[in-house]
């Protein structure tokens, strides 16, 4: 994980992980602070073979400038750019084109290969890894998806609290793992929060890793039930069905 923090939080980088799968690196979501957050941790963005985004919010989305200039000029590579095909638009129009327009350089495919997404179709990233879009509410009139990992990985975009969703992964379609963000002080308002997750019947729970939190985390380890926290810059060995 390169970063568990919330949009705010200063004690911890972005919620942005970093996923790898026979030896290639996909960025889940590039935050404001995955530049620094991947030089943390001994990674440049030459390394970086694609990136999936959730939703067009700075703590998800704000690195991809960087990404797209070093990955042009420093490294002279177009890297894959997995987006939901609602946000391409968005994306260019509205976050990226000011700093990223100069000519001849017009268009996010000038910086990306470019790979839309449907939502609720089974897309193969990279060799051995697989990803379903889940459109899950975060904030009305904002497309945020969620991500489903070779049908047993959750990964949580920005939501609020859906536990018939969550019933519905564990119970219906054998999810294993999910990583949930969580707003450790209510009410959630466009997030899970934790009070709200606590109401998880245990077997949801006991799969449940909480994410994308304040700085006063550590305030809160032994308080979430059955759920445990994700760790910033831990690694999670992930062979389908367990994480280690
Ligand atoms: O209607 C809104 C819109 C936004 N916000 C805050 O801005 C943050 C943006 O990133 P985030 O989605 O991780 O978290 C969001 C919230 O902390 C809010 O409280 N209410
Ligand atoms: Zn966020
Ligand atoms: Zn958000």
């Amino acid at each position: 994980m390169l970063g568990t923090g919330s949009a705010f939080a200063k004690a911890f980088n972005n919620n942005n992980a970093l996923l790898k799968a026979n030896g290639r690196n996909l960025l889940v979501d590039c935050g404001i602070t995955a530049p620094k957050a991947l030089h943390e941790l001994g990674y440049n963005f030459g390394e970086i073979d694609a990136v999936l985004l959730t939703h067009i919010h700075a703590d998800h989305i704000g690195g991809m400038e960087e990404f797209a200039f070093q990955s042009k000029f420093v490294f002279g590579r177009k890297p894959i750019l997995y987006i939901a095909d609602t946000l391409i638009d968005t994306l260019w129009e509205h976050s990226l084109r000011g700093g990223l327009q100069q000519d001849p350089a017009d268009t996010l495919s000038d910086y990306f290969d470019v790979r839309p997404l449907a939502a609720d179709t089974t897309h193969e990233l990279l060799p051995g890894l697989s990803v379903e879009l889940m459109l899950t509410p975060h904030i009305p009139n904002k497309p945020s998806y969620s991500l489903l990992f070779n049908d047993t990985f959750f990964y949580s975009a920005d939501m609020v609290f859906d536990p018939d969703l969550l019933h519905s992964l564990v119970h219906d379609r054998g999810v294993q793992a999910l990583f949930h963000d969580c707003q450790l002080h209510p009410p959630g308002v466009v997030h899970a929060s934790l009070p709200q997750l606590l109401t998880l019947p245990l077997p949801i729970q006991e799969r449940t890793f909480l994410m994308h939190y304040g700085d006063d985390q550590p305030e809160f380890v032994g308080r979430t039930g059955a759920m445990r926290f994700v760790e910033q810059h831990r690694v999670y060995e992930w062979d389908g069905l367990t994480f280690a």
